[in-house]
């Protein structure tokens, strides 16, 4: 099995000589210059991650990273853990809201166990349990940097299983009850923000339990006390093995060259922590949405991210990655089929050197 260090050794900057070649192709296309935005640039990133211009959008599937986490139990979610499973199961069946989506955007979903509390019995989860949910960050830390690491592996492994598959662009996603809390608190450490700052009311809260919720952040922030120059260490301290599920996911595709699209708030701060462990990372992400989320918009720029989406989405299980994948067949359709200035005899007055 690949570990975590072995991946952080390995991982190299994406090739920027095919992204400038797709860069170049964009520019020669016959159409009004950067006029596809966030979509080229999504194109050029591929090329990059690659090693080609000659981009292949391919098989797509989406994994979405199932946990639970322990802080609910502070009153921090409008529902309780057992609809992490819930849905879960669902998404095993094809039924919830990404499989939906997926369907029409020809993706497949995989739906992962790395830390649900209870069980569950559809076969279409891959069950790669870690511990029956994390421990409330209030009380202890979330994970021992043992099992961070583990769900760390588990995600790479996961990506490692994807290229097995010949998944060439994977979208990611997570369903956690609770984990808006703990990516709040990942990111207040991570951006240095007060929680205040980047807490948002999650999948529903009332002002009262809003209020709660970013007290028990400050609180478990400064009772915990999470190393921010050491990923691994605020994953484990404040964070949950959604979380790391997706970083070591992201670790993973930056391994084996497959471009990861991000989700929602939560990938997004997985993505801050797996960038913190392993810098090189960056250049293999592509955001879809900003998240509705107060701090989706101040994670994606902290990774150099631009979504080419805005929908005022929040709904997690990946369904932003599934709205992107119809728009960069789209985009490909353009960038592959095309014809240039060139061969459609339009002059450009000032030539791009
Ligand atoms: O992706 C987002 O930006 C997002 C924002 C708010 C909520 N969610 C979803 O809602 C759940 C977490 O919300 P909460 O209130 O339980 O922390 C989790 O299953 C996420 O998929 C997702
Ligand atoms: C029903 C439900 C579905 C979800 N999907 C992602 N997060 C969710 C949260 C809830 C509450």
């Amino acid at each position: 099995m690949l570990t975590l260090q072995n991946v952080i050794d390995s991982i190299k900057e994406p090739d920027q000589a095919a992204a400038d070649l797709a860069r170049r192709r964009w520019d020669s296309v016959a159409k009004p210059l950067n006029s596809l935005g966030a979509l080229e640039r999504d194109l050029v990133r591929i090329a990059g991650v690659q090693g080609t211009p000659r981009i292949t959008i391919g098989n797509k599937a989406i994994v979405v990273m199932c946990a639970d986490n322990g802080i609910v139990e502070e009153g921090v979610t409008q529902t309780g853990q057992e609809v992490t499973a819930i849905v879960a199961e669902h998404m095993g069946d094809g039924t919830s809201c990404v499989c939906r989506m997926a369907a029409v955007a020809g993706a497949e979903v995989i739906p992962v166990d790395i830390g649900i509390a209870g069980e569950t019995s559809s076969p279409g989860i891959l069950r790669m349990k870690v511990a029956r949910g994390t421990r409330n960050f209030l009380k202890e830390p979330a994970m021992s940097r043992r099992e961070t690491v583990q769900a760390l592996e588990t995600g790479i492994a996961v990506a490692g299983e994807m290229s097995r598959r010949g998944f060439t662009l994977l979208g990611s996603g997570e369903m956690g009850i609770g984990n808006t809390t703990t990516s709040s608190a990942v990111l207040s450490v991570l951006l240095e923000q007060p929680p205040s700052r980047v807490t948002g009311r999650g999948a529903g809260l009332d002002t009262t339990s809003y209020r709660r919720k970013i007290s028990v952040i400050e609180e478990g922030i400064r009772l915990r006390s999470p190393d921010k120059g050491d990923g691994v260490d605020v994953l484990s301290k404040v964070g949950g093995l959604d979380l790391a599920g997706l970083a070591g996911l992201y670790l993973g595709c930056a391994y084996f060259g497959i471009p990861a699209v991000l989700d929602g708030l939560i990938c997004a701060a997985a993505a801050l922590a797996a960038v913190r462990i392993c810098p090189a990372v960056s250049g293999y992400l592509l955001a879809s949405h900003v998240s509705a989320e107060p701090a989706g918009a101040m994670a994606l720029e902290a990774l150099g991210l631009e979504p080419a989406i805005n929908a005022g989405m929040c709904l997690g299980e990946g369904t932003g990655a599934a709205a992107l994948f119809p728009l960069l067949d789209m985009a490909f359709a353009v960038y592959d089929g095309m014809s240039t200035f060139g061969e459609m005899q339009v002059e450009q007055y000032q030539p791009l050197k």
